[in-house]
């Protein structure tokens, strides 16, 4: 399952163990510090405040390490890089926690065994709920407290010690099967929400889209429409709109087929494309019938834009199969100065020039008469 989610999913994994390891940081300074008191019992005071202090500037820089890949906004091929990283910084830690066995064990001692045994069973399950959204570092944080927890029972060797050992052994092996069931369901929750992720941004883009041209459809032009236009009334600015339609489309579906017509939609769609500014709103708005959106756009400068938009188009010589097809285009240009009209009324003035270039002889452009 790991592998099928792929990097992406495991930088999100990384993120999850991240987020929950962020919470250590109120509850890792308080329970360094009363360990160091208990550890008092065994070690001079001198040894277990160098072990607190120490294990305090630790618990710092893993803290930091974490915020800075928060901050990061990591991508996925850094995912190794960052697991790598965080691996470290939060192994520190494991084996600070850990060292207690070397230094503060006492062979023989029944309350220091089981002092130095309840810490490694504690660091094991806190380590198996907060480490399981990542394999990797689930096991590389298991390590240490899994050594500490199994190893001093063993040197006593006594048949209790070895009990002990066992006990810890089985402790250590049910927790890897629950953390790894964890990290199964994290991940196939995480796949499954990248699957659904992405195909509501397929849905998303089917219905803003136009299937046939690329370009985006009505719906999203009305929506552009209305912030663009609200923009214009808020900055005061110039908003023009051209309304863009096929001449004689009919007769090209007639004599050549519905096929070869939709090339010419799509040869014109890739035209208007290319000759249109990237911030301008192209659109299909239906049929043979396009339309473009140019904010901050006074009258001469929509009047040129429209006549290189016409010229263009007249330049384009669709060769299909079924034969030659040079197509034209009738434009009406219709501009609002302050943005202060409603944008049906902009495109029923913008209509109204198109169907005047239609009625001029078209392949031509038609400037709608100012509101009053
Ligand atoms: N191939 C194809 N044709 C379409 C599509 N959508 C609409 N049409 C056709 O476009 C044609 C539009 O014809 P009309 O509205 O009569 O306009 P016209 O023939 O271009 O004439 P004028 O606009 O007056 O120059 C109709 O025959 C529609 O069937 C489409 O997606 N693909």
């Amino acid at each position: 399952m790991e592998d099928q989610g792929g990097a992406s999913v495991r930088l999100h994994q990384l993120g999850l163990y991240v987020d929950n390891h962020l919470h250590d940081r109120y509850l890792a300074p308080p329970l360094t510090v009363v360990v160091a008191t208990l550890l008092t019992l065994w070690v001079p005071w001198w040894q277990a405040l160098l072990w607190a202090a120490v294990e305090l500037v630790v618990i710092a820089v893993y803290v930091n390490v974490y915020l800075r890949f928060r901050r990061a906004a990591a991508v996925a091929q850094d995912e190794v890089r960052w697991a790598r990283r965080i691996a470290l910084a939060h192994g520190a830690h494991m084996a600070m926690w850990s060292s207690i066995v070397v230094w503060a064990y006492q062979p023989g001692n029944l309350a220091n065994l089981m002092f130095v045994m309840l810490v490694h069973v504690g660091l094991i399950s806190l380590t198996v709920v907060m480490s399981n959204p990542h394999r990797r570092l689930l096991f590389s944080d298991l390590i240490a407290p899994a050594l500490a927890l199994v190893g001093p029972p063993l040197l006593d060797g006594t048949l209790f010690s070895l009990g002990l050992t066992v006990l810890g052994g089985l402790y250590i092996a049910l927790m890897l099967m629950v953390g790894l069931k964890i990290h199964a369901s994290t991940t196939e929750a995480l796949v499954l929400r990248q699957r659904n992720d992405a195909l509501i941004e397929e849905l998303e883009q089917q219905v803003r889209r136009d299937a046939l041209t690329g370009l985006a459809n009505r719906r999203c032009f009305i929506d552009s429409g209305q912030a663009e236009l609200q923009r214009a009334v808020r900055y005061r600015h110039a908003l023009a709109l051209l309304m863009v339609d096929i001449d004689h489309f009919k007769p090209i579906n007639d004599s050549y087929g519905h096929l070869a017509g939709d090339e010419v939609l799509k040869a014109v769609a890739a035209v208007c494309a290319a000759t249109v500014r990237s911030n301008d709103c192209l659109a299909r708005l239906g049929g043979e019938e396009f339309a473009v959106l140019m904010p901050e756009t006074a009258l001469d400068e929509a009047c040129a834009a429209a006549e290189r938009l016409r010229a263009a188009v007249a330049r384009l010589c669709c060769e299909l199969p079924e034969g030659v097809v040079k197509p034209t285009v009738s434009i009406g240009v219709a501009i609002t100065a302050d943005g202060d009209e409603t944008l049906s009324s902009l495109m029923r003035r913008g209509d109204r020039a198109m169907y005047a270039a239609k009625a001029q002889g078209r392949n031509c452009v038609v400037v709608a008469p100012a509101l009053d």
